[in-house]
């Protein structure tokens, strides 16, 4: 039996999922957005089957809805999800990424025909936009559910068959408990992300020749302080009461670690980040977590004409697919280094292996 699905908010995420969800020839999708470009592109690309720009018209004869607009938004879609006169029952889930917030409006619902489970799915860029949706984006990745008091385990087995194309992995929580575990993993890193930019910025004033120096370090550590700040201000606002406890939390750990550095206590510090390095390293990779960790070769590369063709030319050679390729740190004239990620440990080592056969320096860390 065909099922209608409507996805509100054809962005990243919105647009995403309905890719995935329009690989399964049951599903008939319905994009709703307020931005008519969106529904274009989602129409050019065979993203969904149909769009709409009234909320409560495309959701009248719906099986499924999701909310994949900004959290703010959704919480007004949920209100008015009580003007519906509806026939049938109705799974209605979201993407937002808190989730006390979303449940706590969905509780104020009065229409006995919905049911209403949370969701976000643990993956995302720092792009924002249906140009940017992958059918691929949540593989592999944990999609946490928070099924409200009015949805059943029935109801939570119906959506998570229609998710099935995201090959994500489920896991139910509460909100609260949600909320406080991507507060410490998600939310929070993206604040100190922003504000180790900000002190750089500052030191930039006095210091013209700072930015040259930002190595691959301060890259990697503050990559996520570039994502969409208008979702991200949504984020802190929905989770301000976690935000400000890991704040508090922080700023005591940044005063023990001031009295570290003047302590100058050498076996106290390596202690210190031995203790850091044996939890970061046995964080889960991208197959069982939420933080990704890909099979990568550093290349060490010149600054040459056709090198990065090369490179590449040679594993196509050996037909070795490469998922992800990033230029770190190349400057004229100088030696730089290509992050090549693979799907595979053995992917990894094969490439590295041939690779320096073939006269590159590689490292793999
Ligand atoms: N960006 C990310 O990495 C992740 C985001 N999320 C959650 O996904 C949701 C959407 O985020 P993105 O897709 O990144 O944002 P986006 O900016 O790419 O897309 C948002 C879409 O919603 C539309 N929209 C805005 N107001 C609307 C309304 N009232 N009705 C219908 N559509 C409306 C916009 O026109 C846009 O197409 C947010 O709630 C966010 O918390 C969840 C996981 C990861
Ligand atoms: O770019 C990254 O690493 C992210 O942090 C992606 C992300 C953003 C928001 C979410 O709610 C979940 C995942």
């Amino acid at each position: 039996m065909r099922r209608t699905v409507v996805i509100a908010g054809l962005g990243l995420i919105g647009g995403s999922l309905a890719k995935s969800i329009m690989k399964s020839e049951e599903n008939y999708v319905i994009g709703y957005d307020v931005n008519q470009d969106s529904l274009e592109f989602a129409i050019l690309n065979g993203i969904v089957h149909e769009t709409s720009t009234s909320f409560t018209e495309s959701v009248q004869d719906a099986d499924i809805v999701i909310l994949a607009a900004p959290i703010s938004e959704s919480i007004q879609l949920i209100g008015k999800l009580n003007e519906l006169q509806l026939s049938k029952e109705m799974i209605v889930s979201d993407v937002a990424s808190v989730k006390s917030s979303i449940i706590n409006a969905a509780s104020s619902l009065t229409n006995d025909k919905i049911s209403f489970i949370g969701g976000h799915p643990m993956a995302g860029s720092h792009k924002r936009g249906i140009s940017a949706a992958k059918a691929h984006l949540f593989e592999n990745a944990t999609y946490v559910l928070t099924p409200s008091i009015r949805s059943t385990e029935e109801k939570v087995e119906i959506l998570k068959d229609v998710l099935k194309n995201t090959r994500s992995k489920f896991i139910v929580l509460s909100p609260d408990e949600h909320d406080e575990m991507t507060g410490v993993v998600s939310h929070f890193p993206h604040l100190i992300a922003s504000s180790l930019v900000h002190q750089a910025r500052k030191w930039g004033d006095t210091h013209s020749y700072l930015p040259n120096l930002a190595a691959g370090g301060f890259r990697d550590i503050t990559r996520i302080a570039s994502s969409n700040p208008e979702l991200w201000q949504d984020i802190f606002y929905h989770n301000r009461e976690k935000m400000s406890v890991l704040l508090e939390e922080w700023i005591q750990e940044m005063i023990d670690l001031k009295i570290l550095v003047d302590n100058n206590k050498k076996n106290d510090m390596i202690t210190y980040l031995q203790n850091a390095k044996n939890y970061r390293d046995g964080l889960p990779s991208k197959d069982k977590g939420v933080i990704p960790s890909f099979y990568d070769v550093y290349v060490d590369i010149k600054d040459q004409t056709g090198a990065i063709a090369a490179v590449v030319q040679l594993l196509a050679d050996q037909q070795i697919s490469i998922k992800n390729i990033e230029i770190l740190e190349m400057r004229e004239g100088i030696t730089g280094v290509l992050r090549l990620s693979f799907y595979s440990k053995e992917a990894q080592a094969e490439s590295s292996i041939f690779l320096q056969n073939n006269g590159f320096d590689t490292t793999i860390l």
